[in-house]
């Protein structure tokens, strides 16, 4: 795994394809555009082909689905392995609504994807393990989160993100952990969102080396909250989440690297 991967990013500002909730989607194209990519965002079918050409990786979110959107994120993902471009899931809330589970479970039948990003009660209910999820939030389950993510990724075939105050990565096999961060990504909704996106980001510009990716993807958003909530002197959610964008087109290798807490 190598950092120098950010300046790959920034040398090569990827397009990445995201299909986004109404919520974080602001949230999600600014915070990539300030990371270095280049973010693009739709929702109509008739141009998936298109989309998918021109794009380096796709990230699709389940966060607002409609029947339309779950017949968008079909065509794209089938569209996206065709043309050999990685794809990231982010299954918002499949642990706390039936419907949504059942949904990523028929999408991932039909295409593959990459990387499975998603926080503990939604990658529990993927890999069927009993765990309390709540609405969007991981929730108050108990269990052990490297075998949850790894039974997920054997399931699938993928590279599973379970993200939290620890991120677990892993292809099924081998596993690293990324301690960065700060409890004020709790008080942002769309920080999930945003590190999905930035997985599909990294991913464009490493597609060969997915589990690499993902695990920079995590040190670089995490190292760069925590940055920004080693200046803060009061939890200001709203302040963070600005300081947050600034951060993520300023922070260097080098910064991320002194402070990267990964194994
Ligand atoms: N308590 C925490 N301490 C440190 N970092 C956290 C904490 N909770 C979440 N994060 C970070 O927030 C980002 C989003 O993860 P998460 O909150 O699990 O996703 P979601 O918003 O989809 O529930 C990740 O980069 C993760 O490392
Ligand atoms: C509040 C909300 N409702 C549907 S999607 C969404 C945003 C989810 O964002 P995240 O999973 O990144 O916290
Ligand atoms: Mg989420």
């Amino acid at each position: 795994m190598t950092l120098q991967l950010l300046n790959t990013l920034r040398d090569q500002n990827p397009i990445v394809f995201n299909i986004a909730n109404f919520v974080t989607v602001q949230d999600v194209a600014n915070g990539l555009n300030a990371l270095g990519a280049s973010p693009i965002m739709s929702a109509e079918v008739q141009e998936a082909e298109s989309m998918v050409q021109i794009a380096g990786a796709v990230c699709i979110n389940m966060g607002t689905l409609t029947t339309q959107q779950v017949n968008q994120m079909a065509v794209v993902g089938k569209l996206a392995n065709q043309y050999h471009k990685p794809v990231v899931l982010d299954p918002v809330a499949v642990g706390a609504v039936p419907y949504r589970k059942q949904v990523a479970l028929d999408l991932l039948d039909k295409f593959s994807v990459d990387v499975i990003r998603g926080n503990a009660g939604e990658i529990a209910a993927l890999a069927d393990i009993d765990w309390q999820a709540k609405g969007i939030d991981a929730g108050a389950g108990q269990g052990d989160v490297v075998e949850i993510a790894k039974r997920c990724a054997q399931q699938f075939n993928c590279c599973v993100i379970l993200s939290g105050p620890t991120d677990v990565i892993t292809d099924g096999k081998r596993v690293a952990k990324v301690a960065n961060g700060t409890p004020l990504f709790q008080l942002h909704v769309g920080s999930g969102d945003l590190l999905s996106s930035i997985v599909a980001a990294f991913a464009a510009v490493s597609p060969t080396a997915i589990y690499d990716a993902a695990q920079v993807a995590c040190v670089v958003l995490a190292g760069a909250g925590e940055l920004v909530a080693s200046q803060m002197t009061a939890a200001r959610p709203a302040t963070f989440a600005i300081d947050l964008i600034d951060r993520l087109s300023l922070v260097s290798v080098q910064e991320i690297q002194a402070i990267a807490k990964l194994n």
